[in-house]
């Protein structure tokens, strides 16, 4: 099957044409507004006509376990989760629009990052509020970059030569949006991200954990309504609040270099609590047999992850050799009690694997598929 692949981050649009497994064409925007999205899914539907489905990325699926064909039903119902991922879901709602406005012959899959952590135990994914207010589980912790998690732990499987089911391994996904989870077996035991993709780590423009007393504390003492301090916390929090920059780590670090003092201090915190929330989900594994890093930061970034690394010997770890940005590989030294590894993050492998298994599974939701 070729499969069109489209894929809406907080700083980027990915698509790619997968056919049979194989991506065999790439394209990406930086793009911050619903129009730049619409026009590049365009771009990509007149670049790529010949497909036999798409398959786009929606950030949140709620209590959704796996993909799903796209219909109205199903997009009204996503629509309702939109304030919980609001860098991500609008987006998202905006290409299913135009790709079934544009070519309604096209089946479309809905794939979700909340999937693969919906198992989360429950301890996990429980918040400490009242048996009332969480009785229905609606406010819980969801989890998300689980596309992205699933495809790491596979692919660290086959660089580790071992099986996912004996696999215990702690994924960082480190691009604008930051999580890590804690995957055993191949599921999620414990993730930094909760109810919505603003927990957790320090993230480009997003603030990650603050103490709720303090957002409380603003809201009852600052001329400011909740949807001004929401704006905030998304938009213009974690590196680009604290360093006054976009929030690309480029950014931020090319200041640092240039003596900025407050971008030291931002890329300070960023790492220091990226390593805090590595620490916390590992606490769910009774061993580490790896830890991974994927993302646009790792990927084009090693030397950030080198830095990580360097500070999580308590976690066993050796400081890593990163080297050039060159693909999956070990960064940990030869013999290292923990493997330190990069993986290219590849959400559109996964989003076509997951089309692809429904279209076999539901083959008329799916349309005429070859
Ligand atoms: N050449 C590059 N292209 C894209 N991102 C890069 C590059 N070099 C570094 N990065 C880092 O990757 C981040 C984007 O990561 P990515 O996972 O693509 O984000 P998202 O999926 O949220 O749009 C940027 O903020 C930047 O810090
Ligand atoms: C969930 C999330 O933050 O995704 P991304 O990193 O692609 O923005
Ligand atoms: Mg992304």
């Amino acid at each position: 099957m070729r499969i069109l692949t489209l894929n809406p981050g907080s700083s980027s649009l990915k698509a790619a044409l997968v056919d049979d497994g194989r991506a065999v064409g790439w394209q990406a925007w930086t793009v911050d507004d619903l129009s730049g999205h619409t026009r590049a899914v365009a771009e990509a539907l007149s670049r790529w006509p010949a497909v036999d489905a798409v398959a786009l990325r929606f950030v949140h699926g709620g209590s959704r376990t796996g993909p799903a064909p796209v219909d109205d039903a199903l997009l009204t119902a996503l629509e309702r989760l939109a304030p919980l991922a609001p860098l991500h879901q609008p987006v998202s709602l905006s290409i299913a629009g135009a790709v079934r406005a544009t070519r309604p012959d096209l089946p479309l899959v809905a794939s979700f990052d909340t999937a693969f952590h919906s198992g989360l135990p429950e301890a996990a994914a429980r918040y400490p509020l009242p048996r009332s207010w969480t009785r229905q589980n609606r406010l819980r912790r969801y989890g998300f970059h689980g596309l992205s998690c699933q495809y790491a732990v596979r692919r660290t499987a086959e660089l580790l030569d071992r099986p996912v089911r004996r696999l215990r391994v702690v994924v960082c996904h480190v691009g604008a949006g930051v999580s890590v989870t804690a995957v055993r077996s191949g599921q999620s035991a414990d993730t930094s991200m909760g109810f919505t993709a603003l927990e957790g780590a320090v993230m480009a423009t997003r603030s990650g954990s603050v103490d709720p007393g303090l957002l409380l504390h603003l809201l009852r003492t600052e001329p400011m309504t909740p949807d001004e301090l929401a704006d905030t916390l998304w938009h213009r929090s974690g590196l680009a609040g604290m360093s006054g920059t976009s929030g690309d780590l480029r950014a931020v670090l090319a200041a640092a270099r240039g003596g900025d003092d407050d971008a030291r201090t931002a890329l300070d915190v960023y790492l220091h609590r990226l390593r805090r929330e590595i620490g916390a989900v590992a606490m769910s594994l009774d061993h580490l047999d790896a830890v991974v890093f994927t993302g646009g930061v790792a990927q084009h970034q090693p030397e950030v992850i080198a830095t990580v690394v360097d500070g999580l010997g308590a976690l066993g770890l050796h400081p890593s050799v990163a080297g050039p940005a060159l693909g999956d590989r070990l960064i940990s030294p030869p013999g290292a009690a923990v493997p330190v590894l990069i993986v290219i993050p590849r959400e559109d492998l996964e989003l076509a694997r997951e089309a692809e298994l429904l279209c076999g599974q539901m083959p008329g939701a799916c349309g005429r598929v070859s």
